[in-house]
């Protein structure tokens, strides 16, 4: 069975994070590991409260991780300071680690910060040079480059110049477009855009995390880049069109859309 690490925040309320992420996981048949790098007191409707663990606890998480079930990918997600961005990039060093999806989440869809300003500059300097593919929304990829991005051109050049500027395949997401829901990838001096067609759904909690830990799956079982993202974005549509309603504000995905077997279990 292949295996795949998530390093991400605890949502509390199963949409987002690790809970997102393990799901997502689970659906695609491959073992998930988790180190988790704070507790978050959330709801469909808000952030209410972040706490992160220590360095050192984030560590014994990695260090238990890599030198048991080594993972076949690691998706990295919510990492709110400067000392748990060292710590993770010290840890994908010495330990080597494969397939490194990074999803530099900085604010949740319901508008609280989720990376401390001063963390920003370490998740440039530290973290993006060593993922192999790193997955900004457009204000992401806005923050990240300096680059106003408002159309597909704009998207296209803050996907190239990040690219450039951290060694690494960048898949610029297009989820905040009014009409579209088409995604950007540079990799290796070439461009390629994914066409997703837009469902008209308020329940997009945790779209993010679900499509950076389905290409990590993908690239764990072997797939190259472009079909694991293409693959991705149809898991992801199936999990939004399948209309689960869940809470008051912007609910879950249903990552279970596709789970046939049945005779395990019954409603
Ligand atoms: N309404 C939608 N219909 C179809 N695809 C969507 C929709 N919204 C987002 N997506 C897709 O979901 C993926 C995540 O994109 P998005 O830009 O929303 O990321 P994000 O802002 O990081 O997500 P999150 O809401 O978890 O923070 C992309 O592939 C995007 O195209
Ligand atoms: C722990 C955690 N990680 C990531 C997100 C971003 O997801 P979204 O933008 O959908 O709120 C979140 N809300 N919480």
């Amino acid at each position: 069975m292949k295996t795949v690490l998530t390093v991400a925040g605890s949502d509390c309320s199963g949409g987002a994070g690790i809970q997102a992420d393990i799901k997502t996981i689970a659906a695609h048949g491959v073992y998930a590991m988790s180190a988790i790098t704070a507790l978050t007191a959330q709801n469909t409707t808000g952030v209410r409260a972040v706490m992160d663990v220590t360095p050192e606890f984030l560590r014994q998480q990695l260090d238990c991780i890599f030198t048991d079930i080594r993972p076949d990918a690691v998706k990295i997600g919510m990492v709110s300071n400067a000392n748990l961005i060292c710590v993770i990039a010290d840890a994908l060093r010495e330990y080597d680690a494969p397939n490194v999806v990074l999803d530099p989440v900085m604010v949740s869809t319901s508008g609280s910060r989720l990376l401390k300003e001063d963390a920003q500059d370490a998740m440039a300097k530290r973290l993006l040079p060593l993922a192999d593919l790193i997955t900004p929304n457009i204000p992401e990829a806005q923050a990240l480059s300096g680059i106003t991005v408002n159309t597909r051109e704009d998207m296209e050049r803050a996907g190239r110049l990040l690219a450039k500027r951290y060694g690494c395949a960048v898949l610029v997401k297009g989820g905040h477009q009014k009409e579209e829901a088409n995604d950007f990838l540079f990799k290796d001096k070439t461009g390629r855009w994914f066409y997703g067609k837009r469902i008209d759904s308020k329940n997009t909690h945790g779209t993010g995390c679900t499509l950076s830990s389905a290409i990590a799956c993908n690239l764990a079982k072997g797939r190259g880049l472009a079909d694991s993202i293409e693959m991705a974005k149809r898991y992801l549509a199936g999990a939004l069109a399948s209309g689960l309603d869940l809470g008051q504000g912007s609910g879950p995905l249903d990552h279970g859309f596709a789970n046939s077997q049945t005779e395990f279990y019954s409603d």
